[in-house]
C-alpha cells in the first residue's frame, strides 16, 4: 500500500543541499489522516527537521545513510497525561481497596492524592528526579519522544515550583520534550481544609502567576469532581489560565458528571480527559470547540470502573481521540504507553489505527504541539523504528520491546538511554 505519494511530492530536498541523514529500506506509518504507510520508502532530515519523505527510489541526497532492514517508522510517540513526577507510591492503598476500600472513601479519609502530597513534599528535588526518572526511561524504551508532566502532588507554591522545575530538568537529562502543566487545583491541601474558595484565591492569584512569570507553565489544568473541585472554582482557575495567554485542559467526568467537558470546551480547552461520565451536551461541546478527548484507560482498569467513556457517540461527532498512561501513583501506576493502546482497544474497541493515532497525532493535538505526531516534511525529526510485522502490533502485543531505536530532534539513539546529568 502507498498513501503517501503525495508527501513525497511536497518534498523540500533544499536544492543542491544534501540532507543530514537518510533513512533508507524503511517502512513508515505517517499518521497522517490514518495510517499513511509508504512501502519501500526513504526519509530524510536536515537541521533536525524531515526534510524529505517519499519511495526509496526517489531519495535526495545525504551525508549520512542509515538501513533500516525494513523496520517500520512511525512518529515519536506522545504521551500527553501524566503525574509521572511524584515522590513515594501507593499500593497500601491499592491493598485496602481489594479489602473492600473505595479510592473516593480514601480520599476523604486523607489518603488518595493528599499522601503523595506528603511524600512528594518530603522528597528533595533531587530524590523526585531520581525516584521519577526510571518511569520516564521506561516510556522512552518505548519509543515516547514527548511528554507531559502535571504538578499537583505539591499544592503550595514553592512545592509546585519544585515539581515543575524537576519536570523540566528531566527535559534538560533525558531525550524527551516535556510539556509542563500546572495543576495547582487537583486537590485541597491541609492547610486549607474547608476553605476549597481560599485554595482557589491562592491558585489563581499566588500561585499561577509565580509560575508563569518564571516560564514553567505550558497549560493549565484542574480536577473538576466531587472529590477536586466544583464547575465554579474550576471556572475560576480556566479564567486565570486565560488571562495569563496559557491553553487549558481538565480532568473532566471521570467519577460523575460536573459538566467539566463542556466547560473547558467553552475555553477552547486543548482537551478534556477521563470523560466515562461525558453527557452528550458534553460531546456536541467538544465537537464545536475542537477539544481532544484523552482517555485513559489505565486509570479505568485500576480503578475498575463500571462506565466507559461514550466512544460511539465521540466518534460520530468528530471528536479526536488520544490516548496516555496517567501516569500516577493512585489510579494508573503504568509505565507503558504501548499497555495503555492494547487495554483502549481490549476493553473498549478501539481498533488499532485508533489507538496509534491517539498516541501520535491526536495526542500532539492535544498538546497544542503541530510540530509533532506525524511524518511530515517541516515537523520536528522525532521518529521511533521498530521491529514489528505491522503497525497494529503496536497495540497488539502485550510485554513485547518493539522499538529498536528513536530519533529525538534528529539525533538517533538506541531506546535504552542514560541520565545525561
Ligand atoms: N483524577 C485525578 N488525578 C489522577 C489521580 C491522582 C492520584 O490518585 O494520585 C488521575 O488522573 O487519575
Ligand atoms: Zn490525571
Amino acid at each position: 500500500m502507498n498513501e503517501g505519494g503525495a508527501a513525497a511530492a511536497v518534498a523540500d530536498t533544499g536544492g543542491a543541499a544534501p540532507c543530514d541523514l537518510l533513512f533508507t529500506n524503511v517502512r513508515l506509518a505517517t499518521m497522517a489522516g490514518g495510517y499513511g504507510e509508504i512501502d519501500d520508502a526513504a526519509l530524510a532530515l536536515r537541521g533536525g527537521r524531515i526534510a524529505w519523505l517519499g519511495a526509496r527510489r526517489d531519495a535526495p541526497r545525504a551525508c549520512v545513510e542509515h538501513d533500516c532492514g525494513g523496520a517500520w517508522m512511525t512518529p515519536g510517540l506522545v504521551d500527553c497525561h501524566t503525574h509521572i513526577v511524584h515522590a513515594g507510591n501507593r499500593s497500601d492503598e491499592w491493598e485496602a481497596r481489594l479489602n473492600g476500600a473505595t479510592y473516593e472513601d480514601i480520599a476523604r479519609r486523607g489518603g488518595g492524592i493528599l499522601s503523595t502530597v506528603r511524600a512528594t513534599r518530603a522528597a528533595s528535588d533531587d530524590e523526585l528526579l531520581r525516584q521519577s526518572a526510571p518511569r520516564v526511561l521506561a516510556l522512552l524504551a518505548e519509543g515516547v519522544t514527548t511528554l507531559e508532566i502535571k504538578s499537583g502532588y505539591g499544592l503550595a507554591l514553592e512545592d509546585e515550583a519544585r515539581m515543575l522545575r524537576v519536570a523540566r530538568r528531566i527535559g534538560d537529562v533525558l531525550p524527551v520534550q516535556v510539556c509542563t502543566t500546572f495543576l495547582g487545583a487537583h486537590a485541597l491541601p491541609p492547610e486549607f481544609a474547608g476553605r476549597a474558595d481560599d485554595y482557589i484565591d491562592e491558585v489563581c492569584e499566588r500561585m499561577l502567576p509565580a509560575l508563569a512569570a518564571a516560564g514553567l507553565v505550558d497549560a493549565v489544568d484542574a480536577f473538576c469532581e466531587r472529590i477536586g473541585f466544583s464547575h465554579a472554582q474550576t471556572a475560576r482557575v480556566l479564567d486565570a489560565a486565560r488571562c495569563h495567554g496559557l491553553p487549558v485542559k481538565l480532568h473532566a467526568e471521570q467519577l460523575s458528571d460536573q459538566g467539566g467537558a463542556a466547560l473547558v470546551a467553552q475555553y477552547g480547552g486543548l482537551s478534556a480527559d477521563h470523560l466515562e461520565y461525558l453527557s452528550p451536551e458534553g460531546v456536541a461541546a467538544m465537537a464545536r470547540a475542537g477539544t481532544v478527548a484523552v482517555l485513559l484507560p489505565g486509570a479505568y482498569y485500576f480503578l475498575r470502573e463500571q462506565r466507559m467513556p461514550p466512544l460511539d457517540a465521540l466518534r460520530r461527532a468528530g471528536v479526536p481521540l488520544a490516548v496516555a498512561t496517567d501516569c500516577n501513583p493512585g489510579t494508573s501506576p503504568l509505565t507503558s504507553l504501548l499497555l495503555a493502546m492494547n487495554l483502549a482497544c481490549t476493553l473498549w474497541r478501539l481498533t488499532p489505527l485508533e489507538a496509534l493515532l491517539g498516541c501520535t497525532a491526536h495526542a500532539a493535538r492535544a498538546l497544542g504541539r503541530s510540530d509533532i505526531g506525524t511524518l511530515e516534511p517541516g515537523k520536528r525529526a522525532d521518529l521511533a523504528l521498530w521491529d514489528i510485522a505491522r503497525p497494529a502490533d503496536l497495540a497488539y502485543a502485550i510485554g513485547a520491546r518493539p522499538c529498536r531505536a528513536v530519533v529525538n530532534g534528529g539525533v538517533l539513539r538506541l531506546p535504552q538511554v542514560e541520565l545525561a546529568a
